[in-house]
Protein backbone atom coordinates (compact mmCIF):
# COMPACT_ATOMS: atom_id res chain seq x y z
CA UNK A 1 0.00 0.00 0.00
CA UNK A 2 2.09 3.31 -1.17
CA UNK A 3 0.91 5.93 1.67
CA UNK A 4 -0.68 9.54 1.10
CA UNK A 5 3.33 10.67 1.71
CA UNK A 6 4.88 8.60 -1.04
CA UNK A 7 2.50 9.29 -3.61
CA UNK A 8 3.76 13.09 -2.57
CA UNK A 9 7.13 12.16 -3.60
CA UNK A 10 5.76 10.44 -6.22
CA UNK A 11 3.74 13.04 -8.11
CA UNK A 12 7.02 15.28 -6.96
CA UNK A 13 9.32 12.91 -8.81
CA UNK A 14 6.88 12.50 -11.60
CA UNK A 15 7.61 16.32 -12.82
CA UNK A 16 10.44 16.42 -15.78
CA UNK A 17 12.42 19.37 -15.98
CA UNK A 18 13.71 19.26 -19.28
CA UNK A 19 16.71 21.46 -20.57
CA UNK A 20 15.69 25.34 -21.30
CA UNK A 21 18.27 25.32 -24.40
CA UNK A 22 18.84 23.41 -27.33
CA UNK A 23 21.58 23.42 -29.47
CA UNK A 24 24.44 21.06 -32.09
CA UNK A 25 25.17 22.03 -35.64
CA UNK A 26 23.92 22.09 -39.18
CA UNK A 27 25.13 21.33 -42.65
CA UNK A 28 23.95 24.26 -44.99
CA UNK A 29 24.85 25.32 -49.02
CA UNK A 30 27.95 26.73 -48.74
CA UNK A 31 26.63 30.16 -50.61
CA UNK A 32 24.24 29.98 -47.87
CA UNK A 33 27.58 31.60 -46.24
CA UNK A 34 27.73 34.55 -48.80
CA UNK A 35 27.15 37.97 -46.42
CA UNK A 36 27.12 41.61 -48.24
CA UNK A 37 27.19 44.43 -45.73
CA UNK A 38 27.40 48.64 -46.12
CA UNK A 39 30.11 50.17 -45.48
CA UNK A 40 29.40 52.61 -42.41
CA UNK A 41 31.99 55.27 -43.63
CA UNK A 42 29.98 55.13 -46.98
CA UNK A 43 26.45 53.39 -46.96
CA UNK A 44 26.42 53.99 -50.63
CA UNK A 45 29.18 51.55 -51.11
CA UNK A 46 28.66 47.54 -50.04
CA UNK A 47 30.82 44.86 -49.34
CA UNK A 48 31.41 41.19 -49.81
CA UNK A 49 32.70 38.09 -47.60
CA UNK A 50 32.20 34.52 -47.06
CA UNK A 51 31.03 33.93 -43.17
CA UNK A 52 33.34 30.95 -43.50
CA UNK A 53 36.83 29.73 -41.78
CA UNK A 54 38.32 30.89 -44.45
CA UNK A 55 37.28 34.13 -44.18
CA UNK A 56 40.71 36.23 -44.00
CA UNK A 57 41.23 38.39 -40.75
CA UNK A 58 41.32 41.71 -42.70
CA UNK A 59 38.10 40.90 -44.41
CA UNK A 60 36.83 40.30 -40.40
CA UNK A 61 38.36 43.09 -39.61
CA UNK A 62 36.46 45.48 -42.23
CA UNK A 63 33.02 43.56 -41.18
CA UNK A 64 33.80 44.48 -37.58
CA UNK A 65 34.57 48.49 -38.17
CA UNK A 66 31.65 48.59 -40.24
CA UNK A 67 29.59 47.53 -37.18
CA UNK A 68 28.55 50.18 -34.64
CA UNK A 69 29.52 49.42 -30.53
CA UNK A 70 26.55 47.19 -29.52
CA UNK A 71 24.63 48.94 -25.97
CA UNK A 72 22.47 46.65 -23.83
CA UNK A 73 19.60 47.93 -21.87
CA UNK A 74 19.76 49.08 -18.38
CA UNK A 75 16.20 49.57 -17.16
CA UNK A 76 14.56 51.96 -20.21
CA UNK A 77 17.65 53.21 -21.39
CA UNK A 78 20.07 51.36 -24.28
CA UNK A 79 23.46 52.03 -22.69
CA UNK A 80 26.99 51.89 -24.08
CA UNK A 81 29.60 50.43 -21.48
CA UNK A 82 32.54 48.20 -22.32
CA UNK A 83 32.84 46.69 -18.63
CA UNK A 84 29.22 44.68 -19.71
CA UNK A 85 29.60 44.53 -23.36
CA UNK A 86 31.98 44.43 -25.53
CA UNK A 87 30.67 43.46 -29.34
CA UNK A 88 30.10 45.06 -32.65
CA UNK A 89 26.68 44.93 -33.97
CA UNK A 90 24.45 45.79 -37.57
CA UNK A 91 21.18 46.95 -37.68
CA UNK A 92 19.16 45.10 -40.31
CA UNK A 93 19.07 47.51 -42.91
CA UNK A 94 22.92 47.33 -43.00
CA UNK A 95 23.41 44.29 -44.62
CA UNK A 96 22.06 41.19 -46.72
CA UNK A 97 23.07 37.26 -45.30
CA UNK A 98 21.95 34.10 -47.66
CA UNK A 99 20.89 32.56 -44.77
CA UNK A 100 17.24 31.98 -44.58
CA UNK A 101 16.79 30.16 -41.42
CA UNK A 102 13.71 28.70 -42.72
CA UNK A 103 15.63 26.39 -44.88
CA UNK A 104 17.79 25.35 -42.57
CA UNK A 105 17.01 22.30 -40.30
CA UNK A 106 17.40 24.47 -36.83
CA UNK A 107 13.50 25.43 -36.06
CA UNK A 108 12.34 21.92 -36.17
CA UNK A 109 15.39 20.64 -34.58
CA UNK A 110 15.72 23.19 -32.03
CA UNK A 111 12.30 23.86 -30.95
CA UNK A 112 10.67 21.22 -30.22
CA UNK A 113 13.33 20.09 -28.27
CA UNK A 114 12.85 23.10 -25.82
CA UNK A 115 9.21 23.59 -26.34
CA UNK A 116 8.46 19.95 -25.36
CA UNK A 117 5.31 20.72 -27.02
CA UNK A 118 2.44 17.60 -27.56
CA UNK A 119 1.19 19.16 -30.63
CA UNK A 120 2.20 21.48 -33.58
CA UNK A 121 3.06 24.74 -32.66
CA UNK A 122 3.37 27.87 -34.85
CA UNK A 123 6.72 29.44 -33.94
CA UNK A 124 7.92 32.93 -35.72
CA UNK A 125 11.79 33.31 -35.74
CA UNK A 126 12.54 36.98 -36.02
CA UNK A 127 16.22 37.98 -37.13
CA UNK A 128 17.01 41.00 -34.60
CA UNK A 129 20.77 41.55 -35.27
CA UNK A 130 24.12 40.64 -36.59
CA UNK A 131 27.01 40.89 -33.83
CA UNK A 132 30.71 40.69 -34.11
CA UNK A 133 32.76 39.55 -30.85
CA UNK A 134 36.67 40.28 -32.08
CA UNK A 135 38.93 39.51 -29.98
CA UNK A 136 38.19 40.41 -26.05
CA UNK A 137 34.71 40.92 -26.92
CA UNK A 138 32.14 39.20 -24.75
CA UNK A 139 28.77 39.88 -23.04
CA UNK A 140 28.18 39.59 -19.39
CA UNK A 141 25.40 37.39 -17.88
CA UNK A 142 21.69 38.78 -18.77
CA UNK A 143 18.55 37.47 -19.72
CA UNK A 144 16.97 38.73 -22.80
CA UNK A 145 14.46 41.63 -23.16
CA UNK A 146 11.01 40.17 -23.75
CA UNK A 147 9.66 41.85 -26.90
CA UNK A 148 5.88 41.09 -25.92
CA UNK A 149 4.25 38.43 -24.57
CA UNK A 150 4.15 36.38 -27.23
CA UNK A 151 7.94 35.73 -27.59
CA UNK A 152 9.48 33.33 -25.15
CA UNK A 153 12.90 32.93 -26.78
CA UNK A 154 15.87 33.96 -28.45
CA UNK A 155 18.36 32.12 -31.34
CA UNK A 156 21.36 32.81 -32.26
CA UNK A 157 23.45 30.92 -34.90
CA UNK A 158 27.13 31.19 -34.80
CA UNK A 159 28.92 31.38 -38.63
CA UNK A 160 32.44 29.08 -38.70
CA UNK A 161 34.34 32.25 -38.82
CA UNK A 162 37.69 31.18 -37.15
CA UNK A 163 37.24 32.00 -33.68
CA UNK A 164 38.61 30.39 -30.38
CA UNK A 165 36.90 31.41 -26.88
CA UNK A 166 33.90 33.28 -26.74
CA UNK A 167 31.81 30.50 -25.10
CA UNK A 168 28.02 31.00 -24.22
CA UNK A 169 27.69 30.21 -21.13
CA UNK A 170 23.68 29.26 -20.11
CA UNK A 171 22.56 29.21 -16.48
CA UNK A 172 19.33 28.30 -14.71
CA UNK A 173 17.86 26.40 -12.06
CA UNK A 174 21.44 25.06 -10.67
CA UNK A 175 22.09 23.75 -14.22
CA UNK A 176 24.75 25.33 -16.10
CA UNK A 177 25.35 24.56 -19.94
CA UNK A 178 28.40 26.07 -21.80
CA UNK A 179 28.71 25.86 -25.72
CA UNK A 180 32.28 26.56 -27.41
CA UNK A 181 31.23 27.49 -31.20
CA UNK A 182 34.77 28.18 -32.12
CA UNK A 183 35.48 24.20 -31.41
CA UNK A 184 32.77 22.73 -32.88
CA UNK A 185 32.90 25.15 -36.06
CA UNK A 186 36.51 24.74 -36.78
CA UNK A 187 37.52 24.48 -40.59
CA UNK A 188 34.26 24.42 -41.51
CA UNK A 189 33.16 25.93 -44.72
CA UNK A 190 29.49 24.74 -44.52
CA UNK A 191 28.58 23.90 -40.95
CA UNK A 192 26.73 26.91 -38.75
CA UNK A 193 26.15 26.47 -35.32
CA UNK A 194 22.82 27.41 -33.12
CA UNK A 195 21.84 27.81 -29.66
CA UNK A 196 18.10 28.23 -28.80
CA UNK A 197 17.04 29.11 -25.18
CA UNK A 198 14.16 30.57 -23.42
CA UNK A 199 14.96 34.14 -23.40
CA UNK A 200 14.89 34.38 -19.30
CA UNK A 201 17.56 31.91 -19.15
CA UNK A 202 20.56 33.88 -18.12
CA UNK A 203 23.30 33.43 -20.23
CA UNK A 204 27.09 35.16 -21.18
CA UNK A 205 29.70 35.47 -23.91
CA UNK A 206 32.81 34.72 -22.45
CA UNK A 207 35.67 36.70 -23.56
CA UNK A 208 37.01 35.94 -27.71
CA UNK A 209 40.53 34.95 -27.12
CA UNK A 210 41.13 34.86 -31.12
CA UNK A 211 39.71 35.16 -34.01
CA UNK A 212 36.03 36.62 -34.86
CA UNK A 213 32.79 35.47 -33.23
CA UNK A 214 29.98 36.61 -36.28
CA UNK A 215 26.61 35.54 -35.14
CA UNK A 216 23.10 36.74 -36.10
CA UNK A 217 20.66 36.64 -33.26
CA UNK A 218 16.80 36.25 -33.98
CA UNK A 219 13.78 36.42 -31.43
CA UNK A 220 11.52 33.30 -31.04
CA UNK A 221 7.75 34.44 -30.93
CA UNK A 222 4.54 31.65 -30.66
CA UNK A 223 2.09 32.94 -33.16
CA UNK A 224 -1.08 31.03 -33.35
CA UNK A 225 -2.10 28.85 -30.00
CA UNK A 226 -1.83 25.43 -29.89
CA UNK A 227 -5.39 23.31 -30.97
CA UNK A 228 -5.20 19.42 -30.59
CA UNK A 229 -2.53 16.65 -30.19
CA UNK A 230 -1.47 16.54 -33.70
CA UNK A 231 1.65 14.66 -33.63
CA UNK A 232 1.45 11.47 -31.78
CA UNK A 233 4.95 10.22 -30.72
CA UNK A 234 6.69 14.06 -30.04
CA UNK A 235 9.02 14.86 -27.36
CA UNK A 236 6.64 15.46 -24.21
CA UNK A 237 4.15 12.97 -24.76
CA UNK A 238 6.27 10.95 -22.00
CA UNK A 239 6.41 13.59 -19.60
CA UNK A 240 3.00 14.46 -19.36
CA UNK A 241 1.60 11.06 -19.18
CA UNK A 242 4.05 10.15 -16.39
CA UNK A 243 2.49 13.29 -14.36
CA UNK A 244 -0.50 12.43 -15.19
CA UNK A 245 -0.01 8.59 -13.86
CA UNK A 246 1.40 10.07 -10.54
CA UNK A 247 -0.90 13.45 -9.86
CA UNK A 248 -4.34 10.73 -10.65
CA UNK A 249 -3.21 8.16 -7.80
CA UNK A 250 -3.26 10.84 -5.71
CA UNK A 251 -6.10 12.44 -6.23
CA UNK A 252 -7.68 8.83 -6.54
CA UNK A 253 -6.79 8.58 -2.39
CA UNK A 254 -9.94 9.26 -0.72
CA UNK A 255 -7.51 10.81 2.44
CA UNK A 256 -6.05 13.50 0.22
CA UNK A 257 -8.06 17.10 0.97
CA UNK A 258 -11.11 14.91 0.89
CA UNK A 259 -13.12 18.95 0.62
CA UNK A 260 -11.49 20.08 -2.84
CA UNK A 261 -8.40 22.18 -3.42
CA UNK A 262 -5.67 23.42 -5.46
CA UNK A 263 -2.32 21.53 -6.34
CA UNK A 264 0.59 23.80 -6.71
CA UNK A 265 3.72 24.36 -8.59
CA UNK A 266 6.28 26.85 -8.35
CA UNK A 267 7.25 27.35 -12.67
CA UNK A 268 10.53 26.74 -13.19
CA UNK A 269 10.40 29.77 -16.24
CA UNK A 270 9.68 33.98 -15.73
CA UNK A 271 7.03 35.02 -17.64
CA UNK A 272 6.74 39.26 -19.25
CA UNK A 273 4.25 41.00 -18.36
CA UNK A 274 3.44 44.76 -18.12
CA UNK A 275 3.21 45.49 -14.86
CA UNK A 276 -0.63 45.91 -14.54
CA UNK A 277 -1.79 45.39 -17.97
CA UNK A 278 -1.43 41.73 -18.18
CA UNK A 279 -3.70 39.40 -17.54
CA UNK A 280 -2.32 36.01 -16.15
CA UNK A 281 -4.81 34.09 -17.83
CA UNK A 282 -3.45 35.14 -21.23
CA UNK A 283 0.09 33.35 -20.57
CA UNK A 284 -1.06 29.96 -20.15
CA UNK A 285 -0.51 29.38 -23.77
CA UNK A 286 2.34 31.00 -24.07
CA UNK A 287 3.95 28.81 -20.98
CA UNK A 288 7.54 27.23 -21.51
CA UNK A 289 9.37 24.03 -21.73
CA UNK A 290 8.49 22.17 -18.58
CA UNK A 291 6.27 24.70 -17.58
CA UNK A 292 3.88 23.72 -19.80
CA UNK A 293 4.34 20.00 -19.54
CA UNK A 294 3.04 20.24 -16.05
CA UNK A 295 -0.57 22.47 -17.60
CA UNK A 296 -1.11 19.92 -19.98
CA UNK A 297 -0.78 17.17 -17.79
CA UNK A 298 -3.52 19.27 -15.33
CA UNK A 299 -5.28 20.32 -18.23
CA UNK A 300 -5.63 16.58 -19.92
CA UNK A 301 -6.63 15.50 -16.11
CA UNK A 302 -9.52 17.85 -16.07
CA UNK A 303 -8.26 20.00 -13.26
CA UNK A 304 -9.03 23.69 -13.56
CA UNK A 305 -6.17 25.37 -14.43
CA UNK A 306 -4.70 28.66 -13.56
CA UNK A 307 -1.97 31.06 -13.50
CA UNK A 308 -1.00 32.95 -10.06
CA UNK A 309 1.43 35.26 -8.19
CA UNK A 310 1.71 34.27 -4.67
CA UNK A 311 2.28 36.92 -1.56
CA UNK A 312 3.19 35.21 1.63
CA UNK A 313 2.69 36.38 5.22
CA UNK A 314 5.71 35.48 7.27
CA UNK A 315 3.85 35.65 10.25
CA UNK A 316 0.10 35.06 11.46
CA UNK A 317 -1.76 37.82 12.57
CA UNK A 318 -5.23 37.15 12.16
CA UNK A 319 -6.53 37.67 15.54
CA UNK A 320 -9.10 34.98 14.79
CA UNK A 321 -6.44 32.65 14.99
CA UNK A 322 -4.71 34.24 18.20
CA UNK A 323 -8.50 33.83 20.12
CA UNK A 324 -8.48 30.08 18.84
CA UNK A 325 -5.02 29.22 19.49
CA UNK A 326 -5.21 27.19 22.55
CA UNK A 327 -7.16 25.29 20.65
CA UNK A 328 -5.21 24.29 17.72
CA UNK A 329 -2.23 22.21 17.68
CA UNK A 330 0.92 24.05 16.94
CA UNK A 331 1.50 22.56 13.78
CA UNK A 332 -1.07 24.61 12.99
CA UNK A 333 1.30 27.71 12.49
CA UNK A 334 1.89 28.54 8.81
CA UNK A 335 3.32 31.55 6.82
CA UNK A 336 -0.46 32.34 4.91
CA UNK A 337 0.09 32.56 1.11
CA UNK A 338 -2.39 34.32 -0.85
CA UNK A 339 -2.73 33.53 -4.80
CA UNK A 340 -3.76 36.32 -7.32
CA UNK A 341 -4.84 37.16 -10.30
CA UNK A 342 -2.42 39.44 -11.41
CA UNK A 343 1.34 39.85 -10.93
CA UNK A 344 2.32 42.66 -8.54
CA UNK A 345 5.89 43.48 -7.01
CA UNK A 346 5.82 43.50 -3.34
CA UNK A 347 8.48 46.69 -3.34
CA UNK A 348 6.10 48.74 -4.87
CA UNK A 349 4.07 48.74 -1.93
CA UNK A 350 6.73 49.91 0.63
CA UNK A 351 6.37 49.18 4.13
CA UNK A 352 2.62 47.84 4.52
CA UNK A 353 0.19 48.36 7.52
CA UNK A 354 -1.61 44.93 7.24
CA UNK A 355 -0.35 41.66 5.97
CA UNK A 356 -1.16 40.80 2.97
CA UNK A 357 -3.80 38.42 3.27
CA UNK A 358 -5.86 40.91 4.19
CA UNK A 359 -4.64 43.60 1.74
CA UNK A 360 -6.07 41.14 -0.96
CA UNK A 361 -8.60 39.69 1.08
CA UNK A 362 -11.48 40.50 -1.79
CA UNK A 363 -9.70 39.66 -5.00
CA UNK A 364 -7.57 37.38 -3.55
CA UNK A 365 -7.27 33.40 -2.37
CA UNK A 366 -6.36 32.59 0.96
CA UNK A 367 -4.84 28.85 1.36
CA UNK A 368 -3.55 26.39 3.77
CA UNK A 369 -1.45 23.49 3.38
CA UNK A 370 -3.31 20.15 2.94
CA UNK A 371 -2.39 18.35 6.27
CA UNK A 372 -2.97 21.48 8.21
CA UNK A 373 -6.31 22.96 10.11
CA UNK A 374 -7.32 26.18 7.93
CA UNK A 375 -6.36 29.26 10.07
CA UNK A 376 -9.33 31.26 8.37
CA UNK A 377 -12.45 30.48 7.28
CA UNK A 378 -12.66 30.38 3.40
CA UNK A 379 -9.43 28.95 3.14
CA UNK A 380 -8.55 26.75 0.60
CA UNK A 381 -6.32 23.36 1.06
CA UNK A 382 -3.28 23.55 -1.31
CA UNK A 383 -0.90 21.04 -1.51
CA UNK A 384 2.82 22.32 -3.38
CA UNK A 385 4.03 19.87 -5.35
CA UNK A 386 6.52 22.13 -6.56
CA UNK A 387 7.79 24.49 -3.71
CA UNK A 388 7.03 28.04 -4.56
CA UNK A 389 9.71 30.07 -6.23
CA UNK A 390 11.10 32.24 -3.67
CA UNK A 391 10.84 35.51 -5.66
CA UNK A 392 7.68 36.74 -5.59
CA UNK A 393 7.68 40.07 -7.56
CA UNK A 394 9.38 41.27 -10.49
CA UNK A 395 13.01 40.03 -11.24
CA UNK A 396 14.37 43.86 -10.11
CA UNK A 397 17.86 42.57 -11.34
CA UNK A 398 17.03 41.91 -14.96
CA UNK A 399 14.84 44.73 -15.41
CA UNK A 400 17.94 46.52 -14.82
CA UNK A 401 20.10 44.25 -17.27
CA UNK A 402 18.82 42.99 -20.31
CA UNK A 403 20.09 42.59 -24.27
CA UNK A 404 17.70 45.91 -25.11
CA UNK A 405 16.41 48.71 -23.24
CA UNK A 406 12.91 47.50 -21.06
CA UNK A 407 9.82 47.99 -23.17
CA UNK A 408 7.67 47.99 -20.10
CA UNK A 409 7.42 44.42 -20.03
CA UNK A 410 8.76 42.74 -16.94
CA UNK A 411 9.62 39.27 -15.94
CA UNK A 412 7.51 37.47 -13.26
CA UNK A 413 8.19 34.24 -11.52
CA UNK A 414 4.38 33.13 -11.57
CA UNK A 415 2.74 29.72 -10.16
CA UNK A 416 0.53 27.13 -11.52
CA UNK A 417 -2.19 25.79 -9.50
CA UNK A 418 -5.12 23.13 -10.52
CA UNK A 419 -7.72 22.93 -8.71
CA UNK A 420 -9.98 19.20 -8.18
CA UNK A 421 -12.92 18.42 -6.67
CA UNK A 422 -14.14 16.32 -3.38
CA UNK A 423 -12.59 12.67 -2.99
CA UNK A 424 -15.19 10.72 -5.49
CA UNK A 425 -15.74 13.68 -7.83
CA UNK A 426 -12.46 15.15 -8.20
CA UNK A 427 -11.98 15.89 -12.02
CA UNK A 428 -15.72 16.00 -13.29
CA UNK A 429 -16.79 18.41 -10.28
CA UNK A 430 -13.96 20.84 -11.13
CA UNK A 431 -14.21 20.30 -15.23
CA UNK A 432 -17.73 21.54 -15.00
CA UNK A 433 -16.98 24.61 -13.83
CA UNK A 434 -13.67 25.37 -14.93
CA UNK A 435 -11.13 28.08 -13.61
CA UNK A 436 -13.79 29.89 -11.19
CA UNK A 437 -13.41 26.91 -9.01
CA UNK A 438 -9.90 27.85 -8.11
CA UNK A 439 -11.57 29.16 -5.32
CA UNK A 440 -12.85 26.61 -3.61
CA UNK A 441 -13.62 28.78 -0.20
CA UNK A 442 -17.34 27.63 0.12
CA UNK A 443 -16.29 23.82 0.55
CA UNK A 444 -13.61 24.56 2.99
CA UNK A 445 -15.21 27.34 5.19
CA UNK A 446 -17.98 24.32 5.94
CA UNK A 447 -15.49 21.85 7.42
CA UNK A 448 -13.13 24.77 9.13
CA UNK A 449 -12.57 23.22 12.34
CA UNK A 450 -11.88 25.22 14.88
O1 LIG B 1 26.24 35.72 -29.07
C1 LIG B 1 25.68 35.00 -28.27
O2 LIG B 1 25.94 33.80 -28.15
C2 LIG B 1 24.64 35.58 -27.34
C3 LIG B 1 24.40 37.03 -27.59
C4 LIG B 1 23.38 37.59 -26.65
O3 LIG B 1 23.19 37.11 -25.57
C5 LIG B 1 22.54 38.73 -27.06
O4 LIG B 1 22.81 39.31 -28.12
O5 LIG B 1 21.59 39.07 -26.32
FE1 LIG C 1 21.30 37.73 -24.84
Amino acid sequence: MTTLEEQIEIARAAVVKSDPWSSGTTQVPPENLQFFYRERQNPSLSRFLELNSHATANNLDALSASCEKATFGRALEDVFDESYRKAGKMDLEMFASKLDIHQTRILPTAIPRLLREASKRDVEAELYKLNVYDKGGFFRAHKDTPRNERMFGSLVVVFPTPHTGGDLVLRHDGKEFTFDSGKVLAGSVDTIAFVAFFSDVEHEVLPVTSGHRVTLTYNLYYTTPSTALSIPLSPNVGDVSQLKVALSALLDNPNFSPQGGLLGFGLTHSYPVIPGQTKLEDLLPVLKGSDQVISAACSELGLGVALKSVLEDPEITSRYYLMYLDKRPPESKYPRQTLLDKAIDPSEYGQIEQSWSSLFAREGTQVHPHDKIPLITNSTSMLWILPLSDQSGYEARYIAYGNQASLGLVYVKLSLVAAFGPSGDRMSWVADSGRENIQLSEHESSNDAI
